[in-house]
């Protein structure tokens, strides 16, 4: 039995962080994205988030190369084909390389819309059984020490899981020092996204005696080999994300010992259907995977959630509370997270309604197709 879907609506939105969000690559103010929205026959609507950034900093997708790829590739594509699982869309999309980022925004919608469908949660129709998820917190570079070790007490006191500080060249040891001294047994991880190379050996070296959990990311985003290199030399685990866009890519890290953690996000690996491959994969492995984040606002952060709750999730990810991010966030109810957890919503699809007025609210463009 085909989904039957009617139209795709793509919904552009901006909206103010509450907090600006630096890392080693540039500080974002505000989140511009599409909500995309897969409307079947019986008006059923699946919603889905696209992830990229205005500029390509993270990776080379943006908003617009998002825009254009949607409507002039994907959307024509779900137009051509049937679709009989979420799982036939990734094969759908195959002939377009790359811009995961598209096309995780117009798959999540569809699985949105199916498990709607089938009346069951977005979480079981993925396989993922956990009523709650443990959830960390991703802090951005901040202008003082003393700003920094703030926000380390106060998500703490929160209960939130695990700590996440973006480091870079001259912001890592001498900061990472201030912060264990003040949280000697907190569980701490640095994210560098790709701020280093081999030439800073001795640096990356140092960073064992923090007793981090991980090291995300420290080499180029495009890079599996130095890697391998570095975790040779380094006791603490490295984290793969910028490198990692397939179950492909995942194989080979592991295969040449890359990495002992990925970061799965589902947007930059291509949706759901590719975040089951790498979750199996890693299962298989003995890989820890953790969900990454993106700023998401409601609709992409239910859809983390839903993916954390299968069950190699097995590291605290970035999903924290939709309060942290957002004014008012576009959801109902929004994500909370009590002594460090959030609770697997129990309603069909990604478990909680939009919040139309909210969304309105922040809508600056909207794009129909009929398929
Ligand atoms: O709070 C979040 O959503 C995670 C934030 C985060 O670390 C991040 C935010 C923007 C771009 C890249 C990254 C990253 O994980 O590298
Ligand atoms: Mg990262």
């Amino acid at each position: 039995m085909p989904i039957p879907i009617t139209q795709i609506k793509l919904k552009r939105l901006r909206m103010k962080l509450n907090h600006p969000f630096t890392t080693s690559f540039g500080e974002m103010r505000d989140k511009d994205f599409f909500i995309t929205e897969a409307i079947d026959t019986e008006e059923r609507s699946g919603f889905g988030e696209s992830v990229a950034f205005p500029a390509p900093w993270y990776t080379e997708e943006t908003v617009e190369t998002n825009a254009h790829v949607m409507k002039d590739f994907l959307i024509p594509l779900l137009h051509e084909n049937t679709i009989s699982h979420p799982h036939d869309v990734r094969e759908i999309f195959s002939p377009i390389k790359r811009n995961n980022m598209a096309k995780a925004a117009l798959e999540g919608a569809i699985w949105d819309l199916d498990a709607k469908r089938k009346n069951q949660t977005l979480a079981e129709v993925l396989g993922g059984h956990k009523s709650e998820i443990d959830a960390g917190i991703s802090i951005g570079i901040q202008p003082t020490i003393d700003d920094l070790l703030q926000k380390v007490g106060d998500h703490i006191q929160q209960g939130y899981k695990r700590i996440k500080l973006k480091i870079k060249p001259g912001s890592d040891v001498k900061t990472l020092r201030e912060v264990r001294k003040q949280f000697p047994d907190i569980p701490i991880m640095a994210d560098a996204n790709s701020a280093y190379t081999l030439q800073d050996l001795n640096r990356l070296k140092q960073l064992d005696e923090f007793n981090l959990m991980m090291i995300e990311q420290p080499l180029a985003h495009d890079d599996i080999t130095d890697h391998a290199q570095l975790q040779a030399l380094i006791q603490t685990p490295i984290c793969l994300d910028e490198s990692i866009h397939s179950a492909a890519d995942a194989r080979k890290a592991i295969d040449l010992g890359s990495c002992r953690v990925i970061n799965v996000k589902i947007g930059r690996v291509g949706g759901l259907t590719e975040a089951l491959a790498i979750h199996d994969l890693c299962r298989e492995r003995g890989i820890d995977v953790w969900c990454g984040g993106m700023l998401e606002a409601g609709v992409g952060r239910a859809h983390n959630i839903a993916l954390t709750t299968l069950p190699q999730f097995n590291l605290p990810g970035d999903t924290a509370g939709s309060s942290l991010y957002w004014e008012r966030d576009i959801i109902q109810p929004e994500v909370i997270v009590h002594n460090g957890t959030i609770t697997a919503p129990d309603k069909p699809g990604i478990g909680y309604e939009i919040d139309q007025e909210a969304l309105e609210a922040y809508m600056i463009d909207e794009m129909v197709f009929d398929l």
